[in-house]
């Protein structure tokens, strides 16, 4: 297993950052790596986003030294949405058999986690990503079909999109962790757009679903001073809450938002009015 830690950036600082300045702080550019499990540790929020490929063999979320406990899920909570081949995750004593796009809710105090493909050749890849918890609640596997669905945008905007709300108050609890997917319509290519911040939440994106050609131009920064980085299949972005996150895509595309902090509240959002942003 491997980890990489990640300090926190402040606003004024990232405006001097060049571009690989920006995309060491926030772009993760290889969560699936075959047969490992990769994690980044922020210290945004205390986010763990990362992957878990197994091929060949089962493997085991285990605790290294950042995060502090004796077990991965002692004193966390944790997200899993499996964007590969069939899979399993052993957690909370059970077994869990999850498709893609298919998610698991792994509550604090879960003890061993591990991770297994079905078919070694279609590997499952399991995104994860988990906070802090500070109660223990019920390990849940949610399919598409359990989502809260909420439709945006319009094709004059070119951001139709379909939003699975899978982990989130209405669905299942949690402590801090709120999960879901974003499916863009074809030829919607816009996400988040027009855009918000929430000082109160920082946030995770997984894009997915995105061409080996394509790349996704994803925004950020403080609304009046915006970067982009640019985003190839697969490839995460941590956004502090200071930061607007969203993006364009050269072709079709997903992604999985998550975030952790102070509320769990969707709607809690910052709109960013199109004339403010610089
Ligand atoms: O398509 C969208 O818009 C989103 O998915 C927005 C994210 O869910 C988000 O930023 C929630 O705060
Ligand atoms: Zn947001």
């Amino acid at each position: 297993m491997k980890i990489e830690v990640r300090q926190v950036s402040h606003p004024e600082a990232t405006k001097g950052f060049d571009t690989a300045a920006l995309r060491r702080h926030f772009l993760i550019e290889s969560l699936f790596q075959p047969d490992e499990i990769a994690l980044t540790y922020s210290h945004i929020d205390r986010l763990v986003v990362g992957g878990a490929m197994p091929v060949s063999k089962a493997l085991e979320l285990t605790a290294p030294k950042p995060i502090g406990t004796t077990s991965f899920m002692a004193r966390r909570e944790l997200g899993v949405v499996n964007i590969g081949g069939a899979g399993r995750v052993w957690a909370d004593g059970g077994v869990h058999d999850l498709d893609a796009h298919e998610a698991l809710y792994v509550a604090m105090g879960a003890g061993e986690v591990r991770f297994e493909s079905v078919d070694v050749a279609s590997p499952a890849k399991f995104y994860l990503i988990s906070a802090p918890a500070h109660a223990r609640h019920k390990t849940v596997k949610i399919s598409r079909a359990m989502a809260n669905v909420r439709e945006l945008g319009s094709p004059a905007q070119a951001n139709e999109r379909t939003i699975y709300q899978m982990i989130h108050p209405d669905v299942c609890a949690s402590c801090q962790l709120v999960l879901g997917m974003t499916v863009l319509k074809p030829n919607n290519m816009w996400n988040t757009m027009p855009c918000h911040t929430h000082d109160r939440r920082s946030e995770a994106y997984l894009y997915f679903d995105l061409r080996a050609d394509a790349r996704v131009i994803h925004l950020m920064g403080e609304p009046q001073e915006t970067r982009h980085l640019v985003v190839a299949n697969e490839q995460a972005i941590l956004s502090p809450g200071w930061s607007i996150h969203s993006g364009v895509g050269t072709s079709n595309y997903a992604f999985i938002w998550a975030m952790a902090g102070d509320n769990q509240d969707f709607d809690d959002m910052d709109m960013v009015p199109m004339e403010a942003l610089r």
